[in-house]
């Protein structure tokens, strides 16, 4: 077993607050080709909570995703997940985080081709060295209809379903956090409404946490809240979004 990591003593800013940024500040590139993609983003994400990410086209907000889930590294600030800043940590240590305590959903699903939808699923605690608990995974495949699919392969499954079974492997390890960019985007809209009833279904009966980027404000109206971001900043947070009040910021951001 690998040594705890060391909690440092930073501010809270809920009691259930699972993961947060501080002050974060991406920028890409230096000189005059410096893009600044986040100035300056402060957030925090509380347990049980389905956050969507909103904003035109090069606001930040996979930066902002990517920076929280310790894909990409930031320039200044803290990223927290529970007490540990992210930043802080070695790659080592980064990577086992992500796969010990993070779930991923991506637009473009990223399963692996020559495994079936059960492989899959069970890849990431595999490789983390565990075995999935059996009843987790029978809850999962069951609520997100994989059971007649577990045989597949990706190339066999159509959009919907692979992208159900990458909301599956996601969520076997139970994941502090899972985050999710565009989860929707390339799918159609039924089989999107699906992933998503089942996004609201794992925060509302599992506690589960939720990051996700949308440009689609049907997609967002599943969330809790909608933080907008334009420039690299928030600029607006919309609680108990619905497809109306969305599409009125979208509006207000536009004007
Ligand atoms: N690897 C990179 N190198 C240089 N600039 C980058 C890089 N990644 C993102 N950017 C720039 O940072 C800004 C924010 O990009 P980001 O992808 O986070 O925006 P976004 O809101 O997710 O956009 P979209 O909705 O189009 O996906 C953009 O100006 C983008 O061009």
């Amino acid at each position: 077993m690998s040594p705890p990591t060391p909690a440092l003593s930073l501010p809270r800013v809920q009691d259930d607050q699972v993961a947060a940024a501080i002050d974060l500040v991406r920028t890409y590139g230096s000189g005059e080709n410096a893009v600044a993609a986040l100035r300056g983003v402060s957030a925090s994400f509380a347990r049980g909570q389905f956050t969507a990410i909103m904003g035109p086209s090069g606001s930040g907000k996979s930066t902002l995703l990517h920076c929280l889930a310790g894909l990409d590294g930031v320039t200044s600030g803290r990223v927290l997940i529970g007490d540990v800043d992210l930043t802080r940590l070695s790659r080592t240590r980064l990577a086992r985080l992500r796969r010990d305590r993070l779930g991923f959903v991506f637009q473009s699903f990223n399963l692996l081709p020559m495994l079936t939808a059960a492989e899959n699923i069970r890849l990431t605690g595999r490789l983390a060295g565990r075995r999935a608990d059996p009843a987790w995974f029978d809850t999962l495949v069951d609520a997100l209809g994989l059971r007649e699919r577990l045989g597949h392969r990706p190339a066999e499954m159509s959009g919907g379903q692979q992208q159900r079974v990458a909301v599956a492997r996601a969520l076997l390890t139970r994941p502090e956090v899972v985050f999710a960019d565009e989860p929707t985007g390339n799918l159609d809209s039924r089989s999107g409404a699906e992933v998503l009833a089942f996004l609201r279904t794992a925060v509302d009966g599992y506690r589960q946490t939720v990051i996700m980027v949308t440009h689609d404000p049907v997609a967002a109206a599943h969330a809790d809240r909608v933080l907008f971001l334009a420039d690299g900043r928030i600029v607006d947070e919309l609680p108990s979004p619905t497809v109306d009040t969305v599409h009125a910021v979208m509006r207000r951001m536009e004007g």
